[in-house]
């Protein structure tokens, strides 16, 4: 048809365009040999072209690939090109500095940002080596860096990458200085991107100033800061860093702190791109943290902790007694010993109760899709709350600057106890603080699970579990969003529902409320996955925590198979 070899000639067109113009052989050899099966390649070539990466919930991310809409050196050039262009507008005059992961492309891509930046006059400051993601936006602010670069895709699958992008104290503001970019910024380097005109253009310097070691000792000094002095350490904590850059620097906060060297899954100790041991390098998927939970197991661990691949999450096991199939010849009532993921609100009820008894006082935060459970501890605890739209870039940003935050944490295993160093979240002084707080209920005999129950008695068992599904094709997001929005479920759980919320256009998210029970609906902004956030507040009887744990499991269950059955998923 007409139209079709229209659009078949305009994007072949496009992507000659992008091709005469990629700097990377490697890169044009892979769009050549897809131009070169056309039409039969005409869907691949079209997604490649689809458009421009964008500045989702944590910068720009996307597979490694040639063309506009992936991860490679022209889409790096350019951006970089856009960024130092921007800061310049901006008047901004500090240098930049840039952290990589240990992902294919990541060293290359923040050596090429470094001579971008060079090239157009300013100051390029380098990390050492892979580092995790804290380090970087630690260097941001403690080098008085007009903004800062990370490349990295976190926890994505291996064959993606990202940028995340930091403003210092110069242009972030009093409320931005250290955090990741929000609006109107993202928008405004989005469009200096756009306005990069051709790459052999774009003048490269030289390769930068390598930061040296004292910048990861001064990181890890302040991390072992967020610690009182004194208590006790004796704990023995299995860790992994599930194939990413976390555990040189992990080990060295604990040896710092007193406490004993984690011992570390040692497979998944070193940087390996290809995350060999793992379906997906997330401590959020099943699987993801089984050698973890074996290494706990087989040296008696007390609690067992993994750091995304860089090193900004920290998602924490604990040995729990659970009801098991009962082996022959054994009392069917009898337990076994098993491990269990506590979910990120846990840990993040953890931490903020375990700030509030030492005293912090100031804001605690957290995001519209994460547990009530925070906000019920503030009120009954008299401490400023506020709550945010998903993603760091936002929970640092809490309470507009009246009061200022001392601890956020986000579901998504996400946690900032030291916002004065790291204005984003820190797998790192999280696993501190974590490990600080196990160590010592450990010294009294109790354990994370006991705190976890008290709480539960305080408050009620706030059970929150996650919907998430993945797509090939992201319109089965946009038309799982649009039933939702059509056909809104008027009861839940047998409850009316007495509050729905759409937050277009601010956000694409959908909120659904009964008596007891949340839904949060909104597609992730790094990956092709819709999620949906739910929790079920659960009153505890007669101090009966057990009782009411099940009752919330059961009811978070049913309300797991009512949501998939409204988004269509
Ligand atoms: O990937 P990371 O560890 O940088 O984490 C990033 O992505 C997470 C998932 O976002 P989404 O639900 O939009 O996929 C966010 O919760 C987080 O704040 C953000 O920093
Ligand atoms: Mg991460």
């Amino acid at each position: 048809m007409a139209a079709d070899t229209t659009d078949l000639d305009t994007i072949r067109e496009r992507a000659e365009r992008w091709l005469a113009d990629d700097p990377d052989p490697a890169d044009r050899a892979e769009l050549r040999a897809v131009l070169d099966q056309l039409p039969a390649s005409a869907p691949e070539l079209a997604d490649r072209f689809a458009g421009p990466l964008t500045f989702g919930t944590a910068g720009l991310r996307g597979p490694l690939r040639a063309g506009p809409n992936g991860m490679n050196l022209a889409v790096v050039t350019q951006a970089a090109a856009g960024l130092v262009a921007w800061l310049a507008a901006q008047g901004g005059t500090g240098p930049l500095v840039i952290g990589y992961d240990a992902r294919r492309g990541s060293r290359q891509f923040a050596e090429r940002t470094a001579q971008v930046a060079t090239g157009a006059g300013r100051l390029a400051l380098l990390l050492p080596r892979p580092l995790p993601t804290p380090v970087l936006a630690y260097a941001v602010r403690q080098l008085g860096a007009v903004a800062g670069v990370m490349v990295t895709a976190s926890h994505n699958p291996p064959q993606d990458n990202g940028y995340k992008v930091y403003l210092g104290t110069e242009l972030g503001g009093a409320l931005g200085a250290g955090a990741q970019i929000v609006p109107p910024a993202d928008a405004g380097i989005e469009a200096a991107i756009r306005a990069v005109g051709p790459l052999a253009k774009v003048p490269l310097g030289p390769a930068g100033q390598l930061l040296g070691d004292d910048l990861v000792a001064g990181y890890v000094a302040r991390a072992v800061e967020v610690l009182p002095v004194g208590g006790p350490r004796e704990l023995n904590v299995a860790y992994t860093p599930l194939h990413g850059v976390g555990a040189a620097v992990l080990t060295a906060a604990f040896a710092a702190a007193g406490f004993p060297v984690p011992g570390v899954v040692p497979d998944q100790a070193e940087p390996d791109p290809d995350f060999p041991t793992v379906s997906f390098p997330n401590p959020e998927e099943p699987g993801a943290v089984d050698r973890l939970v074996a290494l706990a197991e087989s040296t008696g661990a007390d609690l067992a902790i993994a750091n995304d691949p860089d090193a900004d999450r920290c998602a924490v096991a604990v040995r729990e007694r659970v009801a098991g199939p009962a082996e022959a010849g054994s009392d069917p009532a009898a337990e076994r010993p098993g491990w269990r993921m506590l979910r990120g609100d846990e840990v993040g009820a953890l931490l903020a109760d375990h700030l509030m008894r030492r005293g912090v006082t100031g804001l605690y935060a957290t995001t519209i899709v994460s547990s009530s459970l925070l906000r019920a501890m503030c009120a009954a605890r008299g401490l400023p709350y506020d709550e945010t739209l998903t993603g760091f870039k936002w929970i640092v940003r809490a309470g507009g600057g009246a009061e200022p935050l001392v601890f956020g944490y986000e579901e998504a295993l996400g946690y900032c106890v030291a916002p004065e160093h790291v204005r984003d979240k820190d797998g790192i002084t999280a696993a501190l603080t974590i490990a600080e707080l196990a160590a010592g209920l450990k010294a009294q005999g109790r354990t994370l699970t006991d705190r976890l129950d008290e709480l539960a008695a305080e408050f009620g068992v706030h059970h929150t579990d996650q919907l998430s599904v993945r797509v090939d094709d992201l319109r089965l997001i946009a038309d799982a969003m649009a039933r939702i929005r059509a056909a809104t479920p008027t009861s839940l759980l047998g409850q009316p529902v007495t509050e729905a919320q759409d937050l277009l256009p601010e956000a694409d998210v959908v909120i659904l409320r009964t008596d007891t029970a949340r839904v949060v609906i909104r597609p992730s902004g790094t990956e092709p996955k819709l999620k949906a956030y739910l929790e079920v507040v659960e009153p505890v009887a007669d101090g009966d925590v057990a009782a009411a744990r099940s009752r919330a499991a059961l009811a978070v269950a049913a309300l797991r198979t009512e949501t998939a059955h409204a988004l269509g998923v």
